[in-house]
């Protein structure tokens, strides 16, 4: 068997059975006959030297004897929990299939089961008791370099509310995607729960619940408690990207906009989201002839994520040429209690300056003195319905039917996730629109049949983004995420929507691209970094060469032996 050549060896510290132990150095049946002999591997393993493509094939096959979407998770899991660079090979391999067995819709439930189904370890617990210790804790995690860390405190789940602990699905499921669509080595990436109590009554009180069974820690303790954790992971990592993942709405732009200025991160939920949904409304305008600034955008769900959305839309219609008085006036936020106007109160401080002037809407009002979603459709004739919700079937026949009479083409996106929690289905919208609506959705959907024809269903989620934004950071060493890179992003995203063959072809690249696509949005994010001085200077051959250097493949490396 030949070994990879292609790389310098690792130097490997471990043998015998610890050795197949270290997922991220494992390489079960394909140690070669060298290595077995220099490791002390001879005789735990079985006789046959295989590559990873027939360690790969193995693996295939007996995932798809399994059923259950949760048991097809829980063995990529343990694949994950085993051998990783045989993960993510499996992953890249048949990423279609199997991302969203690993990502949404399948990471919701597998984070409600999380104490279920836990088995091994993954990543970092932090406990606020341990508050005095994180740098400790941050220590046992790994030795290695940290580049990208994913956070969450698992309060805001996809749209399943408080998971608790049960949350670190989703940093463990981010980050497996930075590594299989962004080209970033598992081997610097780390999920992280800090765990701050939890208040489902449901998960509690079952006795399978691991976590802290206690009421969340709340108001200055939590972000004194947050402010500890930052400046423990500014101390070790100072260079890390830093993801803020699922935080509810009370905290979410609270830590962002704390935190912005001091080390690289960004809230995914409300930049990354925002940045796909722009390149997808970019990438719809296009296929309308349209501009951005000429759409007038609905929001229903004016948290975190939609009002993320609506200012990132602001600036870039901004950099089409309206004033940001024009761009606002573009937009309508549609929350629980109707459209946010200025007569409201409690509103946060984000809504507020999405919030439309209440004379300008007082017509709007139904008997009950608010402005309902069918108000603000009659109304404002919108052209693009954004759901961010967290609500089933909250768009309705009648509403989706009356956009479709008022403006041609409306472009229809429910975001929420999971795919149980849609605002609409997209066999639903096809049909209620006679196939004239434009859709794509939060989660993955089967393309819908209508009429002779086949609709692809695009899933804007900010998956298609962080990846990228990920590798762009590295590569370029950026001390921050700043608008303009999240621009650069949307841009590229849209740049690469595929041409139109056909009515109902999809909006946005196949899955399947989503590495090159990283690679694109890396190179244009890298370099927006440098032109907003926040990176250092570079070539453009400088900058190619410092991509393919971070980015990272699933292959096996030969191994040398060296002391510890
Ligand atoms: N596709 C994607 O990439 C992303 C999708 N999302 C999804 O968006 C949803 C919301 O996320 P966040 O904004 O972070 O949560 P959030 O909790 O900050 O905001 C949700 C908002 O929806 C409002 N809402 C609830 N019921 C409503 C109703 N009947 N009518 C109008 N508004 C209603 C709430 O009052 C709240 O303001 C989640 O389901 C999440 O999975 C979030 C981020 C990315
Ligand atoms: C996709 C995502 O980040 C969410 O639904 O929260
Ligand atoms: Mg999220």
């Amino acid at each position: 068997m030949p070994e990879a050549e292609s790389k310098r060896p690792l130097y490997i510290p471990y043998a015998g059975p610890v050795l197949l132990e270290v997922p991220l150095l494992n390489k079960g049946s394909a140690f070669t006959a060298r290595e077995r002999r220099e490791f002390n591997l001879e005789g735990l393993l079985p006789h046959c030297i295989e590559t990873i493509e027939e360690q790969r094939d193995r693996a295939y096959l007996q995932f798809s004897e399994l059923t259950s979407r949760m048991e097809k998770h829980i063995y990529l899991r343990s694949i994950q929990d085993t051998n990783e660079t045989l993960y993510y090979s499996l992953l890249t391999h048949y990423l279609e299939e199997m991302l969203p067995l690993i990502y949404t819709p399948t990471v919701g439930e597998a984070c409600q089961k999380f104490s279920q189904i836990y088995r091994r370890k993954r990543g970092l617990f932090i406990n606020y008791e341990d508050r005095d210790k994180i740098d400790r804790i941050l220590r046992n995690a790994t030795r290695k370099r940290v580049s990208v860390i994913v956070v969450t405190d698992g309060e805001r789940i996809l749209g399943l509310g408080d998971q608790g602990i049960g949350g670190m699905g989703i940093p463990i499921g981010k980050l497996a995607i930075y590594s299989a669509c962004g080209g970033i080595s598992p081997a610097n990436t780390l999920p992280i729960t800090l765990d701050v109590g939890c208040d489902n009554e449901r998960l509690i009180n079952d006795p399978m619940y691991m976590g802290k069974r206690s009421p969340r820690i709340r108001g200055e303790a939590y972000f004194e408690f947050v402010d500890k954790f930052i400046k423990a992971i500014k101390d070790l990592w100072p260079n890390v990207l830093l993801q803020f993942e699922d935080f509810a709405q009370p905290n979410a732009m609270p830590l962002l906009k704390r935190y912005r200025d001091e080390l690289c991160c960004f809230n995914d939920d409300i930049q990354g989201t925002a940045a796909v949904t722009a390149g997808t409304l970019l990438a719809a305008c296009q296929r309308k002839g349209q501009a951005l600034a000429e759409q007038r955008i609905c929001f229903v769900g004016a948290g975190s994520a939609g009002c993320g959305i609506a200012e990132h839309l602001v600036a870039h219609m901004q950099a089409e040429g309206l004033s940001a008085e024009e761009a606002k006036s573009r937009i309508f936020m549609v929350d629980k209690d109707g459209l946010l106007s200025t007569d409201m109160t409690g509103l946060r401080d984000f809504q507020e300056e999405l919030a439309r002037d209440s004379a300008e809407v007082s017509e709007w009002r139904d008997d009950s003195g608010k402005i309902p979603l069918m108000k603000v459709i009659e109304h404002a004739k919108p052209t693009v319905l954004v759901g961010v919700s967290g609500q089933f079937g909250l768009f309705k026949e009648s509403q989706i039917r009356l956009m479709a009479k008022q403006v041609s083409r409306p472009i229809i996106l429910p975001l929420s996730n999971p795919t149980t929690l849609a605002e609409a289905t997209p066999q639903d919208v096809i049909e209620w629109t006679q196939g004239e609506a434009i859709v794509a959705t939060g989660s993955p959907f089967a393309p819908v049949a209508y009429k002779g024809r086949t609709y692809h269903v695009s899933q804007c989620n900010n998956s298609y983004i962080f990846p990228g934004i990920g590798l762009g950071v590295l590569a370029s060493k950026a001390k921050r995420v700043t608008e303009g890179m999240l621009i650069a992003a949307s841009r590229t995203l849209a740049d690469s929507s595929p041409e139109v063959t056909s009515v109902g072809a999809p909006l946005l690249p196949a899955l399947d691209e989503i590495r090159n696509l990283s690679r694109l949005i890396a190179r244009r994010v890298a370099k927006q970094a440098m032109q907003d001085g926040v990176a250092r200077e570079r070539t453009d051959l400088a900058l190619e060469k410092a991509i393919d250097k971070v980015y990272w493949e699933p292959q096996y490396r030969s191994y040398q032996r060296t002391s510890l």
